[in-house]
């Protein structure tokens, strides 16, 4: 899929910006604080509903108006897509083709792009919540099932865990009401979990091989999903995963009553990753993890095309000139004449000539775009 225009009104810096679009290599050049970043994002709002930096929407409207507009239009394998979404300091409103979409869940999915940034090289080296927050993203994008699951178990775990806190402060509550809750978590927990798996296999299968390629064949990535649940090797049956999440929550209710908290499930789980079956999170040099990070990112381009059949519109914040020359090239060999690209950086100096030969590219002043260098 390709972004044809993007139009933004009273979006952070910008007043009004009507922007075009190469099919191939767009590069965003600029001063630190001039709005760069501002494109990249109000691009994720239109995939994802939502920015990649702030869960604050009110911040997204510039300052002094009460409204935004952000507007894209794109070729997609299907057609013509026309997307649309309004801000204001109440809530936003999203439109495909014009048409409202109430439930975010039929909105979210009609485009696809992958985000990559300065915060995504410590993928590896973060906090587990970081890993979770990928998985989330990467696999909501493709599966609008898997956001259904996943808010109905993010709203199980709240009142549980009210539920469990006022059990442990007035010691008197029914068990029985814990294990009402305790069947919607493990129905939506196991579907989670379930779906976790399912996309790391398909991931670590791309990621394999890109890792490999980056690395002269010297390096073996693996990834492991780390699950708070103590399941049995192997078992990938729901009902299996369903058994075992019941027994390790019997095992653990003492605790949770005492705690006042759910302690086991999808929202304490953790990825692992090893080089040649080391753990790269422990020992890995800082560019093993980098790579590392690189080659996810670039194996979710190919498993987004693989699931809706089209590759998605990779946005590289200020990252090409954190990699160096052969993962560069390794980049940019991925994406060549299949992937629509938009850069930021500030400076054009520490990007390989050949790409820049074949980039469109753009000057970002103070919420202004000029197109040339
Ligand atoms: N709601 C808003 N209204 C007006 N201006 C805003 C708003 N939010 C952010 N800004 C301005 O947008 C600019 C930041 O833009 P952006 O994050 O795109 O920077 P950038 O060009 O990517 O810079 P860097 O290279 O440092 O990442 C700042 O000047 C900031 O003051």
């Amino acid at each position: 899929m390709f972004i044809e225009n993007l139009q933004l009104k009273n979006y952070r810096n910008y007043n009004d910006l009507d922007l075009s679009f190469d099919r191939q290599i767009n590069i965003f050049q600029g001063n630190n604080a001039q709005g760069k970043t501002n494109i990249l994002e109000a691009l994720y709002l239109l995939a994802l509903a939502k920015s990649h930096r702030t869960s604050k929407e009110k911040e997204l409207i510039r300052w002094g108006n009460s409204f935004s507009v952000v507007k894209g239009s794109f070729k997609t394998r299907r057609g013509n897509l026309n997307l649309e979404v309004q801000l204001t300091p109440k809530g936003k409103k999203v439109k495909v083709n014009q048409l409202e979409k109430r439930k975010l869940s039929e909105y979210i999915g009609m485009l696809n792009v992958v985000m990559f940034g300065p915060e995504d090289l410590s993928l590896v080296k973060g906090s587990p919540q970081y890993r979770r927050k990928f998985l989330d993203i990467e696999i909501g994008q493709v599966s609008p099932s898997y956001l259904y699951h996943l808010s109905q178990y993010q709203k199980v775990i709240r009142h549980r865990n009210n539920y469990l806190k006022e059990i442990t402060n007035s010691g008197e509550n029914s068990v029985e009401l814990l294990e009402i809750w305790d069947i919607q978590l493990i129905e939506h927990g196991t579907k989670v979990i379930l779906k976790r798996i399912n996309f790391l296999r398909q991931l670590e299968k791309w990621a394999k091989n890109i890792h490999s390629n980056i690395t002269d064949n010297r390096e073996v990535l693996s990834i492991l999903y780390k699950s708070s649940l103590s399941l049995e090797d192997g078992s990938l049956r729901e009902s299996d995963i369903m058994e075992q999440y019941k027994n390790n929550l019997l095992k653990l209710r003492q605790q949770e009553i005492y705690r006042g908290t759910t302690l086991i499930g999808p929202h304490r789980d953790d990825l692992e990753f090893f080089i040649n079956q080391v753990d790269v999170q422990s020992f890995g040099s800082q560019g093993q993890q980098r790579t590392t990070a690189l080659s996810l990112k670039l194996a979710e381009i190919e498993l987004i095309n693989e699931e809706v059949g089209e590759y998605p519109i990779l946005l590289l914040d200020d990252v090409l000139s954190e990699l160096d020359a052969i993962r560069q090239t390794q980049l940019i060999q991925t994406i060549e004449d299949k992937v629509q690209t938009i850069i930021t950086t500030t400076s054009i100096d520490s990007i390989d000539i050949n790409t820049l030969k074949r980039s469109a590219l753009y000057h970002v002043e103070a919420g202004k775009v000029k197109i040339g260098n």
